[in-house]
């Protein structure tokens, strides 16, 4: 193991420290940040975000409120929840957990929300800020988890700029945001966008200075695809059985021997996930911030 460990946990807990000197300076004039959180359904993954997004929002101070429809739940059903959760004042941010069972329609979800209480910054106006935003620093939420790559980054002071960084995976909440994200003025990243038709994955990340897997395959980037000193940022996610004590036992996209060839590695468990988790209350915050 010769790589630097991008520690998502300690990292998340100085962000964590951040924003709640923010909720105390925001509660002092009366503004009280809650996040709501909307779950379809009882998928155990999801189940286990969510919790973990109330857990980090009571040790920051932010109230949070859960909304649950069952696996059954119709649109219109989805609809009505949104538009309570539109009007309801104590909600100064929430999400619609992804991915929705199978039948709704998740686009017209994220069209409906209020893009002022857009917590993930998947809005579609949000996203269009995002692409506006080439110079710089923008007054609207940003997509949690590429937000939480680059500050993962930036606080290892991995160098960003000039550099070639190859994304694997082209989804909505990391791949597309993130390459808008790396490219914007004053990060100035040259990205690659890579992802299940591209020909040669490995002639790609072999060339980059930083790789971000995003697929959800474990072991799929191999210490072979990676250039030497490289950073290598691990997004995947998979739960390959369950652990002794009976909790799901998650693998990255990242196989361990990238560890002696990688410059940095961030971990899974114990990475980005807890980054997107910090970037989500600062999405909160921020937007509290602005009433
Ligand atoms: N509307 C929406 N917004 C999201 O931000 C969103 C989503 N839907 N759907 C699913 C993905 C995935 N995601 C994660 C969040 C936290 C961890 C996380 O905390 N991971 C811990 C372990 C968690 C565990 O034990 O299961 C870790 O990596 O150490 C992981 C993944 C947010 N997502």
């Amino acid at each position: 193991m010769t790589a630097i460990r991008l520690d998502g946990v300690a990292t998340a807990a100085v962000i964590k420290d951040e924003l709640k000197t923010r909720v105390d300076a925001l509660r002092e004039c009366g503004i009280r940040p809650g996040l709501a959180t909307l779950l379809v359904g009882s998928d155990p993954a999801s189940v286990s975000y969510v919790t973990g997004k109330h857990r980090d929002s009571a040790e920051i101070g932010v109230e949070s409120i859960k909304v649950e429809l069952p696996e059954s739940a119709s649109m219109a059903d989805v609809e009505a929840a949104i538009a309570d959760l539109n009007s309801a004042p104590e909600v100064t941010g929430y999400i619609v957990q992804l991915p929705l069972p199978t039948g709704l329609d998740e686009h017209r979800t994220l069209e409906l929300m209020d893009p002022a209480k857009d917590a993930d910054g998947l809005h579609p106006f949000n996203l269009g800020k995002l692409v506006l935003g080439v110079d710089g620093e923008i007054d609207t939420p940003l997509p949690c988890t590429p937000n939480g790559v680059i500050e993962l980054l930036r606080r290892y002071e991995v160098p960003i700029a000039g550099k070639h960084v190859t994304v694997i995976g082209r989804g909505l909440t990391v791949g597309r945001p993130l390459g808008l994200l790396l490219t914007r003025k004053g990060i100035d990243a040259t990205v690659t966008l890579t992802h299940s038709r591209t020909p040669d994955i490995a002639a790609e990340v072999r060339r980059a200075d930083i790789v971000v897997a995003a697929v959800g395959v474990p072991g799929l980037v191999k210490a072979d695809w990676v250039k030497p000193g490289a950073a290598v940022v691990d997004v995947g996610i998979a739960r390959v059985g369950t652990t002794e004590s009976g909790r799901a036992k998650l693998a990255g996209d990242v196989a361990p021997e990238v560890w002696d060839t990688a410059g940095w590695v961030s971990p899974v468990p114990g990475g980005v996930g807890l980054l997107t988790r910090a970037m989500l209350l600062e999405n909160v915050v921020s937007a509290a911030e602005r009433l």
